[in-house]
C-alpha cells in the first residue's frame, strides 16, 4: 500500500517493551485520559499553570479555581501521569509540560476534543453494534436519524456546533490553496456536491465575480445553506439544489452545464458501491471540458504522522456515528473507485491546509 515517507514508522516496530507496555495502559485508561485532559482545559487549570512563573501547589490551584483540594489533586496526579503537567518535588509546586501545552495551544487538537466530547463519546460505546451491523448505532445517543447527515440542523446545540467547527477547520484550511487550483481554468459554473452551510460557495462568488455556484446537498442542509448565505451581495450567483444522493436515481442537475464538479470532504461519507455510483453519475453530467475536484483527508498521504493517528481514528466516527459504512480513504481506494466510474486521474495536489489532498479527473 501506499504509505508518504512520515507514516515508515508503521513498518516497522517502534517501542521497546516497556514502553510498549506502558502504551498498552494508556488505551486501557484511554476514555479517562481522555476527561481528566479536556477537564483540565475546560476547567482552565492548564491555563493556570501556563500562566504562572513559578508554578503552583494543589492548595493554590484550588484557591484559585474554587474547587476542592480533592477534586483539583485527582486531576492533577492523574494529569502528572498523563504527561500534561510536571511536578517539582521539593516544593510540591506543578507546572505545564509540553503536551499540556499543545492541548492549550494546538487549533487541531482543540476542535478534535470537542467532537470527540461532544459528537462521539457516548455514541462510540456502541462501536461493536455498529461494526457488525453496518448501521451507526450510536447515533442513537444524539437523536433517531438513519444517518448524521438527516440529523445534522437538529442535533444538540454542543454537538451541532462541534460537529460544524469539526468540519469548517479542517476544510476551510484548505480553501485558500484549492482556489487557485480550481481557478486555474477559469470556471464559469461549478457544482459543489455537499456543499453544506456554503462556506466554500461563497469563497468562489467572491474570488471570481463571473463564477455561478450551484450547492448540492440534503433539503435540510440547503436551508442551513440559505440562511447563512442570507443577504450576501453574490447570492444571486448562488444557487442551491436538495437532493439525496444516496438515491441512485437522483441525477444531478443537468441546467446549467457544469465546467467544474467539486466534492470536498464528501466522498468520505459514503460506502464504496455509492461512491462509484455518485461518481458515475456526476460523470454523466461532465464533458471533456469538465473537470471533477475530489479534495479529501486521504491518510496514506500525510506529511505528518499525528494526522494519519487522527484520520484513522476519525474513521469510526464515520462507523458509530455518521453512517456506519464510510471512513477516512487511502488513496489507493479512491484511485480504484474514480476508475470504476469511468473517470481518469489527472492530477493530484497533496499538503494543502490540515493534510488535503485534491484529485483532479476528466472523462477519458
Ligand atoms: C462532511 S460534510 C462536508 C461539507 C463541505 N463540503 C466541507 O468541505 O466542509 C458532508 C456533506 O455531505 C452532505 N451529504 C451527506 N449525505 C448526503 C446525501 N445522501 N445526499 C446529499 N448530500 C449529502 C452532508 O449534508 C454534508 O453537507
Amino acid at each position: 500500500m501506499n504509505l508518504s515517507p512520515a507514516l515508515d514508522c508503521y513498518t516497522r516496530e517502534q517501542l521497546s517493551a516497556r514502553d510498549a507496555q506502558r502504551m498498552a495502559e494508556f488505551i486501557a485508561f484511554g476514555p479517562i485520559v481522555f476527561q481528566v485532559s479536556r477537564l483540565m482545559l475546560k476547567l482552565g487549570i492548564l491555563q493556570l499553570l501556563r500562566d504562572s512563573d513559578t508554578g503552583l501547589t494543589i492548595d493554590e490551584i484550588a484557591a484559585a479555581k474554587g474547587m476542592t483540594h480533592y477534586a483539583v489533586q485527582v486531576l492533577v496526579e492523574a494529569s502528572l501521569t498523563i504527561g500534561t503537567v510536571l511536578v517539582d518535588k521539593d516544593s510540591n509546586r506543578f507546572r505545564l509540560a509540553k503536551t499540556g501545552w499543545f492541548l492549550i495551544n494546538d487549533p487541531a487538537t482543540r476542535v478534535n476534543i470537542d467532537f470527540n466530547n461532544d459528537v462521539n463519546y457516548e455514541g462510540m460505546f456502541r462501536l461493536e453494534q455498529a461494526l457488525n451491523e453496518g448501521k451507526p448505532a450510536g447515533l442513537k445517543a444524539l437523536g433517531n436519524w438513519p444517518t448524521i447527515y438527516e440529523g445534522l440542523s437538529q442535533l444538540p446545540r454542543h454537538a451541532r456546533q462541534s460537529w460544524l467547527a469539526f468540519d469548517h477547520f479542517y476544510s476551510d484550511s484548505a480553501f485558500d490553496e484549492a482556489l487557485n487550483i480550481v481557478f486555474e481554468r477559469k470556471p464559469k459554473t461549478l457544482c459543489d456536491v455537499g456543499g453544506n452551510t456554503g462556506r466554500w460557495a461563497v469563497r468562489c462568488l467572491k474570488h471570481d465575480p463571473a463564477i455561478n455556484v450551484t450547492v448540492l446537498d440534503l433539503p435540510q442542509q440547503i436551508e442551513m445553506m440559505r440562511e447563512a448565505t442570507q443577504g450576501l451581495a453574490e447570492a444571486s450567483r448562488l444557487h442551491g439544489h436538495g437532493i439525496d444522493l444516496l438515491d441512485p436515481e437522483a441525477q444531478f442537475p443537468t441546467e446549467p452545464h457544469f465546467d467544474a464538479v467539486w466534492m470536498s470532504q464528501f466522498l468520505d461519507c459514503f460506502a464504496e458501491d455509492q461512491i462509484v455510483s455518485i461518481l458515475g453519475r456526476a460523470a454523466k453530467v461532465m464533458d471533456e471540458h469538465s473537470r471533477l475536484y475530489i479534495m479529501e483527508t486521504l491518510w496514506d498521504r500525510q506529511r505528518y504522522e499525528p494526522a494519519a493517528f487522527c484520520l484513522t481514528q476519525v474513521s469510526l466516527y464515520f462507523t458509530a456515528m455518521a453512517n456506519g459504512n464510510s471512513k477516512m480513504m487511502h488513496s489507493d481506494d479512491l484511485a480504484r473507485l474514480i476508475g470504476q466510474a469511468g473517470l481518469k486521474i489527472e492530477d493530484v495536489h497533496d499538503n494543502l491546509g490540515q493534510g488535503h489532498s485534491i484529485v483532479v479527473c476528466s472523462k477519458p
